[in-house]
């Protein structure tokens, strides 16, 4: 199912640990534990998805990450790979990572109470001597606050923030290549996780607990922020009948100081809105340009239909949507910006039909089928597969991909 691309070298660790990842199902667990694995640490995958797990244990992956389904497979015949659903396997470990999910709730809020409720399972099952690495998105203070309780508690186990600066499916390639932020509650701790993580090949950037929680927030805002430019510019020359991309082509063009434009497109997915919504809720809800990156990028799905309703008669009209995925070659639905546009459509069109070639959902059709069927073809996601798409219907494709030359 995985695309391969080139294997990064696996180099052995000096210090092989006993290592549990909480969370460890998850799309930042599990890749990073075969990572771990795959460099000599014993690791035990920590999870309450039972099917997950199973998935795992049987040597399938649960989703697609590049080049996992070579290296599942390949740390499962090590005999270091573990996969529990309780906690008891804790109290065995050296390292303890929590990769758990970390929303935000129906305020916009960071919802905590999950997180605390594992930090509480933590604390009933760890011993003195462990290192505790919250790899989580966290809001700043989490870190602090966890230091506190643990001293509170007596616990004497050292509390870090390590965040995860992954591109979703690209783990294995980004993962020892990136710099590691780290942070811990105390200079004690801030070392050990900054000697793990060197020993693990990655270069080590130092900073205090708060200062690491902004700078991942930081670093998805900025993203965030960064999108929401080019689709107010998208929408603009688009109000005045100009064509974004030439625009794009001519401005970036031998033009150094546009090198970090983005290009138009559906900014989706489970971390950049969350992430930026979870700075401005830190902010006290203070945030003027995430909050305005917010209404521009969930905004352009909308634009997309009133524009389209401009020119046609939807009522009597079906859209088809290419891609579900929030993000190209991705198999990943979270918070993809297609599903926003699937219901807007829904309103206002006879039918609307969805396909993507990495998600297997009943109400999903073929490609060929979604050709033949659609008075309209709106481009939703990225994949390669529709790079080249020949088709006689009109296609809506704000990312311009399927004209642009350049990958
Ligand atoms: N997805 C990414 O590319 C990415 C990149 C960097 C950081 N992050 C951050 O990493 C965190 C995890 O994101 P994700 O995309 O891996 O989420 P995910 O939903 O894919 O994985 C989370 C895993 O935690 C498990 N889980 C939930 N509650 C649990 C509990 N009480 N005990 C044990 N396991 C539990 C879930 O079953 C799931 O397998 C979030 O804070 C996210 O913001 C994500
Ligand atoms: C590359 C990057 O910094 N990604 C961050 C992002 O990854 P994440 O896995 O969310 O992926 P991306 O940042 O690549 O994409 C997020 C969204 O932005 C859209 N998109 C992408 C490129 C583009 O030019 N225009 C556009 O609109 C995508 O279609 C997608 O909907 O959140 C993760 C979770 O915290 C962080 O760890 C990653 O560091």
């Amino acid at each position: 199912m995985n695309a391969q691309e080139g294997q990064t070298e696996t180099t052995q660790v000096q210090h092989p640990l006993r290592v549990a990842i909480i969370g460890g199902g998850g799309h930042v667990g599990l890749p990073f534990g075969l990572a771990l694995c795959d460099c000599g640490h014993t690791v035990t995958l920590v999870d309450l998805n039972e099917a997950q797990l199973d998935t795992i244990r049987s040597g399938q992956m649960p989703f697609q990450e590049i080049n996992a389904d070579q290296l599942l497979p390949r740390v499962l015949e090590s005999g270091r790979l573990h996969c529990s659903t309780s906690f008891t396997a804790l109290s065995e470990q050296d390292v303890i990572i929590v990769t758990i999910g970390t929303p935000v709730d129906e305020y916009l809020d960071p919802s905590l109470r999950a997180f605390d409720q594992v930090m509480e399972d933590v604390f009933q099952h760890c011993r003195p001597g462990q290192l505790l690495i919250i790899r989580s998105t966290v809001f700043p203070g989490v870190t602090q606050r966890l230091g506190r309780l643990v001293a509170e508690r007596d616990l004497q186990i050292d509390v870090s923030y390590c965040p995860e600066r992954i591109a979703q499916g690209r783990a294995l390639l980004e993962l020892t290549q990136l710099p590691q932020l780290v942070s811990g509650c105390t200079p004690q701790a801030a070392q050990r996780a900054a000697s793990f993580f060197s020993d693990f090949g990655q270069e080590v950037i130092e900073l205090s607990p708060v200062e690491a929680e902004l700078g991942k927030l930081f670093t998805n805002s900025y993203r965030y922020i960064n999108f929401a430019i080019s689709n107010q510019f998208y929408m603009l020359a688009q109000r005045y009948e100009a064509d974004f991309d030439r625009i794009y082509h001519a401005i970036t063009y031998k033009y150094p100081r546009m090198n970090g434009f983005a290009r138009a497109g559906f900014a989706g997915g489970p971390c950049l809105l969350k992430d930026t919504m979870q700075l401005a809720s830190f902010n006290h809800n203070l945030l003027t340009l995430g909050q305005t990156a917010m209404a521009v990028n969930e905004g352009l799905p909308g634009f997309i239909v009133e524009r389209l309703k401009k020119n046609h008669d939807l009522t009597g009209l079906t859209v088809g949507i290419l891609g579900m995925g929030f993000k190209g070659n991705c198999d990943d639905p979270r918070s993809s910006l297609s599903y926003k546009l699937r219901k807007v459509l829904t309103l206002e069109c006879r039918r609307v039909l969805c396909t993507d070639p990495f998600i297997d959902s009943s109400d999903f059709v073929s490609l060929e089928t979604i050709q033949q069927e659609s008075d309209i073809l709106i481009l939703g996601a990225c994949h390669d597969e529709y790079r080249s798409l020949q088709t006689t219907k009109p296609l809506i494709d704000v990312f311009g991909f399927t004209t642009r030359q350049e990958p």
